[in-house]
């Protein structure tokens, strides 16, 4: 079995004068997967795409597509690319643009397909600078599939559209990676990552901070909140002793304590005969997200 990833990232840096945007960020992406790129404003995701697809060259480590130099791949038209600049082409309508752009590319899909996919096939004849920022977006993954590549990669791809046209995207995307395909996407939107990427890779501050499944992360960055019902006249003496709690909140005679390991807390507040009301709730991808990118 092949296993030279797809796409890889190596301890690679990027700076603009003063910013180091990348700073030794880690990325590796296997055949067939679908990868989340998570991080604040800022946080270097961009950058480290740019790097991926050979737009900008590493000042240190390594950027490779395929085992080789992001130039021969983006070359071959082994990947497509929807970046977040865009800008309307004068006069052409989307059949025009699409086939254009697939013309270029050794094995394409046909134009129909390419618009079916991005969900636009009632666009076909339109002027391409008469579009909605939303539709446009699609004309952009239209353009990004043409070349049926094996990579797709994607930055911030959902953040014009609304709620249905964001739930068609990631229809299309889905059966692209269902036929084999590898995508790499950023966003901010924690639940796209969660929903529909194999893996999150999170970004901060120009490195890789996490890098598993949404449970893997919310698991990691802080796990469950227990919630129990004090007695009358019981304080909160001693609860932050407790096996596993990290902090505890009182309030309405009610504690709440977040722990790394529920089950002892649990076990822990039966034996003070303290179970009372109990309730247990796993970490929200948010919070391990805040957790994992909070300003130290
Ligand atoms: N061409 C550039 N020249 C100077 N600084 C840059 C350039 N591109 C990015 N930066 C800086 O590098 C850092 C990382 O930016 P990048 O765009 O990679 O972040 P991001 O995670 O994609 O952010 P966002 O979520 O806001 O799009 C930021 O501080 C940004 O200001």
């Amino acid at each position: 079995m092949n296993r030279t990833p797809v796409a890889a990232l190596s301890r690679a840096v990027k700076r603009y004068g003063p910013t180091t945007a990348v700073d030794g960020v880690e990325l590796a992406l296997a055949a067939g997967e679908t990868v989340a790129l998570l991080g604040r404003n800022g946080a270097g995701k961009s950058t480290a795409i740019a790097l991926l697809l050979g737009l900008v060259e590493p000042d240190a480590g390594r950027a490779e597509l395929f085992g080789a130099r992001p130039e021969t791949a983006v070359r071959e038209g082994r990947v497509g690319a929807m970046l977040q600049d865009a800008r309307a082409v004068p006069r052409v309508t989307v059949r025009e643009l699409v086939a254009f752009v697939a013309g270029r590319y050794p094995v394409p899909l046909p134009v129909p397909r390419a618009l079916e996919l991005a969900g636009i096939p009632e666009l076909a004849g339109r002027r391409v600078d008469r579009l909605s920022g939303g539709q446009l977006q699609r004309v952009r993954l239209a353009l990004a599939l043409a070349g049926d590549p094996a990579l797709l990669v994607l930055d911030e791809p959902t953040a014009a559209l609304d709620v249905a046209a964001r739930r068609e995207f990631w229809t299309s995307m889905r059966e692209y990676a269902r036929r084999g395909h590898t995508v790499l996407f950023s966003t901010h939107h924690l639940e796209e990552a969660d929903a529909h990427a194999d893996r999150i890779v999170v970004v901060d501050r120009g490195r890789t901070v996490a890098d598993g499944t949404g449970t893997e992360l919310r698991r990691a960055a802080g796990g469950s909140l227990v919630a129990v019902d004090m007695a009358a006249g019981q304080g909160p003496d001693g609860l932050a002793l407790l096996p596993g709690v990290r902090s505890v909140e009182v309030r309405g005679g009610r504690a709440r304590l977040r722990t790394e390991d529920s089950d002892a807390t649990v076990r822990a507040l039966a034996e003070r005969g303290a179970i009372r009301g109990l309730e247990v709730v796993p970490a929200t991808l948010d919070e391990a997200f805040l957790a994992l990118t909070e300003v130290r």
